[in-house]
């Protein structure tokens, strides 16, 4: 531990939790990660290991663990929320009266509020009240690659810029590296659309449709991505770098990400349920599909593959129908107006 370096808590001890946590352990942060699962919170105490979601790999001995979310959450200086999209809300309200004023609190949750289709700041913003610095941590970074050490570039995007470099210098490292910017809408729109999008490369891999199938549907799927993040203000430059497509490349390609894999499992005629039982971790797509297309209805954008995604996950269309429609759609200009429609 480095002197003087702010204290993190990192709540959520599952793959990217665990991986983060490690992370800014190793750079010299005092630092707590909470977990809800005993068993897996006394592994890492004592074996410095997470048997369940980063089976071994070696964990920093300076890494803290505990289920007691006050005790992770004092004497904190930053606050790093790294559960699932569905328990966001809650985890939030459970730890708002723990937090020591001044900490700040980012995420590195990707996706929207499920059933109200709220970005996680909005969230964040309700339930902590005004005057919380808070940053959403995002990019292209596979949780068992950081683990292990290997180099990852992401960003961290928050209104108080102040404090979105301080989780930058967090995070940031021999073999990471964190970049910051302030538009939260269009870095959270980046990191939830891509899982939708990956699962429609993956289809179209599990189905072998070819490597050109593949480029057209990142293509078309970043098209889409630039499309709603402009009509819901987000900045075209969050979309073209670490937040849109260097996500969305990783994920549409990465046979890590579990949305690809969902995909490439539904393109091989698995049932949906098998696939996501079989992946045993969070897969963001089966509820972020949703409220991609609540999002795109909600300023009338057409999104014809992350709603022909929506519509297989829902078992309404199979793989194959789901490709006879965006095959068939009519044929135009690639960008009839400008890069946004
Ligand atoms: N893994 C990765 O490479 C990356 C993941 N992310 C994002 O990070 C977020 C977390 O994903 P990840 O760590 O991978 O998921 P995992 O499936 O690896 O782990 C999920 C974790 O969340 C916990 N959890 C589930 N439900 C609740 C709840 N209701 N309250 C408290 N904790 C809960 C689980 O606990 P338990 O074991 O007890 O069920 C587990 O610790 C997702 O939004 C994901 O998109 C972002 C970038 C990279
Ligand atoms: O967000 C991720 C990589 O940046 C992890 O992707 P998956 O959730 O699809 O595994």
């Amino acid at each position: 531990m480095k002197a003087g370096l702010p204290a993190v808590a990192v709540i959520g001890a599952g793959s990217w939790g665990t991986a983060l946590a490690a992370l800014i352990a190793r750079h010299g942060h005092p630092t707590v990660l909470w977990g809800r699962d005993a068993d897996c919170i006394a592994a890492i105490g004592q074996r410095h290991e997470n048997p369940r979601y980063l089976p071994g790999i070696a964990l920093p001995a300076a890494l803290r663990a505990t289920t007691d979310l006050a005790a992770a959450l004092h004497g904190a200086d930053l606050v790093l929320v790294v559960v699932p999209s569905h328990a966001f809300a809650q985890t939030l309200r459970a730890l708002a009266p723990h937090r020591p004023a001044h900490a700040g609190v980012a995420w590195a949750t990707k996706g929207f509020e499920p059933g109200s289709g709220r970005f996680l700041h909005e969230v964040a913003e309700e339930v902590l009240g005004d005057g919380v610095p808070l940053a959403v941590v995002t990019g292209p970074s596979f949780a068992k690659e950081v683990a292990i050490g290997l180099p990852t570039a992401l960003t961290v995007h928050g209104h108080d810029a102040a404090f979105a470099q301080s989780v930058a210098d967090a995070l940031h490292g021999p073999a990471f590296r964190a970049y910051t910017g302030d538009d939260m809408l269009g870095a959270e729109l980046g990191g939830a659309m891509k899982n939708v999008l990956a699962v429609a490369t993956g289809v179209a891999d599990g189905m072998q449709l070819g490597l050109n199938a593949r480029a057209g549907l990142i293509t078309r799927g970043l098209n889409e991505m630039l499309r709603l993040n402009h009509a819901i203000g987000g900045k075209a430059e969050t979309l073209m770098g670490l937040a849109g497509l260097g996500d969305l490349v990783l994920t549409c390609t990465g046979d890590l990400s579990r949305n690809r894999r969902l995909g490439l499992a539904l393109g091989r005629g698995q049932s949906i349920a098998d696939a996501v039982r079989e992946i045993g971790q969070v897969v963001e797509s089966v509820q972020t599909a949703d409220e991609v297309m609540r999002q795109a209805d909600k300023h009338g954008i057409e999104l014809p593959i992350s709603s022909a995604v929506q519509a297989v996950l829902h078992g309404e269309i199979t793989p194959a129908d789901g490709l006879r429609q965006l095959l068939a759609r009519e044929q135009k200009p690639e960008y009839p107006q400008n890069l946004f429609g």
